[in-house]
């Protein structure tokens, strides 16, 4: 005789998104959205604009408090937490626009990030022990600036810039990565570079994109979430979703 145990049927996803969602009065930016995030996966959102997009990773980091719905990150509810409980508890965003500082080197932008490293004057002031020097240097050979760890970080280039943002969040070590439109405004080799450089990162870490630029998204992605007014319109690898009547009709087709 068969056995039905729930506990065995459900997967233990990393995060896991259902019906989410988000109104600005009495608009759903986000609409009952369900999706579902592995460990070690990079997972790409894409869709039209306003789709909700951005708005997801906003619920998802807790700068925005859902309307209805569940978020569930291993066993923590993010839905009742803060925005600094949600980084303590593993998740981390950034941004499209770099928010380094553009006067201290990279080696010191790591530095600060260092999580032992909490405000300027005391990450300042900490002895630079071996592990923190350690540590910094593997982040910087992995976003490709073991070369420029004393270079000033208002130098780098706007890739180098985006390669040490995603540094700073590593070295905090969170599960999860949340990157809005990373290669935006990257060179084609930059591009290339951080693909290698997400394929790196999700050894360890899983990772959530929003991107528009399909070819890095076919470079990247192991699945697919196609977003169209606060709903998941369709889900799957690159291919499946590329070929899919209703994204080429809102997306994909124009
Ligand atoms: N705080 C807010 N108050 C009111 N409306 C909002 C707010 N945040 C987002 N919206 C609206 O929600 C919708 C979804 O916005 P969102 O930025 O999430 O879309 P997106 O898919 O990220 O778009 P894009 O690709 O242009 O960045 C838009 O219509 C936007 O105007």
């Amino acid at each position: 005789m068969q056995q039905t145990n729930p506990a065995s049927t459900s997967k233990d996803f990393l995060l896991s998104v259902e019906g989410l969602t988000v109104s600005f009065d009495g608009f759903k930016a986000v609409n009952d959205l369900s999706f579902y995030v592995d460990e070690n996966e990079i997972r790409v959102i894409i869709g039209p604009n306003g789709a909700g997009k951005t708005t997801v990773l906003d619920l998802i980091c807790g700068r925005t408090k859902a309307t209805a719905g569940s978020i569930r990150f291993r066993d923590k509810e993010l839905t009742r937490m803060r925005e600094h409980e949600i980084v303590h508890a593993g998740v981390g965003r950034k941004f499209q626009n770099p928010s380094i500082y553009e006067d201290l080197t990279v080696f010191e932008n790591l530095e600060l990030s260092f999580p032992r490293g909490r405000g300027v004057f005391g990450a300042l002031a900490f002895k630079r022990d071996a592990e923190v020097v350690s540590r910094v240097e593997e982040i910087a050979e992995m976003i490709f600036l073991k070369n420029q760890l004393k270079t000033e970080a208002a130098i780098l280039s706007h890739g180098q810039k985006q390669w040490l943002e995603i540094g700073m969040l590593l070295i905090q070590s969170p599960e999860l990565l949340m990157l809005d439109e990373p290669v935006a405004g990257m060179s084609v080799s930059e591009r290339v570079k951080t693909a290698e450089l997400l394929h790196r990162i999700i050894q360890d870490h899983s990772v959530i994109v929003i991107e528009h630029d399909m070819k890095f998204v076919q470079d990247i992605a192991h699945r697919v979430t196609v977003m169209h007014q606060g709903k998941v319109l369709s889900e799957g690898s690159m291919d499946h979703v590329q070929h899919d009547p209703k994204v080429i009709e809102v997306y994909l087709g124009h």
